[in-house]
């Protein structure tokens, strides 16, 4: 990887943070802090590394990351947007994932690195004719993770939002996962349809694709190595849950046959019943923050 000027991103960048270019031409931004090393994607706004000074990483990452530009990367903190799934027709997930975004600002201090990020209104009026929206992203990187999208309806009518910071977490080993914060929460199981009640803390034995909704708490992914990785969650009443397990794995992009042991997404969303309607000119805020402690021994 090399540094390089990017005239579309006209932004000053402190001391520790750089835009490079991979031998294919993807761009990312790689921040090296006393108190964090990380790496963003310019296309899809995804943060594929974040690892806060002294800690384990807080994101997993697929091996075979892609390196041509263009292609879905696997791992880190996909930007599902405007809609999650395939809700709608058009590329699963959503167009922010694959589209080219703009540092809009980035700044640190001895603590932690703010980035700003927009999605060009003009890009997505080509990808979504008749609507309008304005879209941004916000990094705030340091001892632990916190990542806010920014929806505002530029609209003259309503408009339809499903949305999920798509968060894959690393485990040691899924088999030895407990997930706590929800139970007895009521979800869609997305493999069968139907509604459930969590019943005790999550635990995985097979493939595990769900949204649990009417929530807003915590969530506690304690793993088998004691350590335990947090999810809280602002602006969101819906929380995914997935691991493609072993069959769905060999479908999957860029995803090694065992991956599925290593990884767990804990997305913060607005999804299933808890999509959302955006008024004209409101503003809607999905934050999640992703944190890393060790585990009071009598929960493992
Ligand atoms: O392979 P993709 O498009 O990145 O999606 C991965 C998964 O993302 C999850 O959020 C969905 O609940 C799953 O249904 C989906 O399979």
């Amino acid at each position: 990887m090399h540094s390089q000027k990017f005239a579309q991103h006209p932004v000053q960048l402190p001391e520790g943070v750089r835009l490079i270019q991979n031998k294919h031409g993807r761009e990312f931004l790689q921040i090296d802090h006393p108190a964090v090393s990380a790496r963003i994607a310019m296309e899809g706004a995804h943060i594929t590394h974040c690892q806060p000074a002294g800690q384990g990483p807080l994101l997993w990452m697929s091996a075979s990351e892609p390196e041509l530009p263009g292609k879905t990367i696997r791992g880190g903190i996909p930007l599902c947007w405007p809609w999650f799934s395939d809700t709608r027709s058009g590329p699963a997930h959503g167009i922010a994932r694959i589209s080219p975004w703009q540092l809009t600002a980035v700044s640190s201090d001895a603590e932690r690195v703010s980035v700003r990020m927009r999605l060009a209104h003009s890009l997505i009026e080509q990808a979504l004719p008749g609507e309008k929206w304005k879209l941004d992203v916000e990094f705030v990187l340091g001892s632990d993770l916190m990542v806010t999208l920014i929806t505002r309806n530029m609209g003259e009518e309503r408009q339809a939002l499903s949305q999920a910071l798509h968060s894959y977490l690393p485990v040691s080993n899924i088999d030895q996962v407990v997930v706590q914060g929800l139970e007895s929460c009521a979800y869609l199981d997305q493999l069968t349809g139907h509604l459930q009640i969590q019943q005790g803390p999550v635990r995985f034995t097979a493939e595990t694709d769900r949204i649990y909704f009417n929530h807003s708490g915590d969530v506690r992914l304690i793993d088998a190595n004691k350590q335990v990785i947090s999810v809280h969650r602002k602006g969101s009443d819906s929380v995914v849950v997935w691991n493609p397990w072993i069959e769905k794995s060999l479908r999957l992009s860029h995803f090694a046959s065992d991956d599925y042991r290593h990884m767990l997404c804990i997305e913060a969303a607005n999804a299933g019943p808890d999509a959302r309607v955006l008024e004209p000119g409101e503003t809607h805020r999905l934050t999640t923050r992703i944190t890393r402690g060790a585990a009071d021994s009598s929960v493992v």
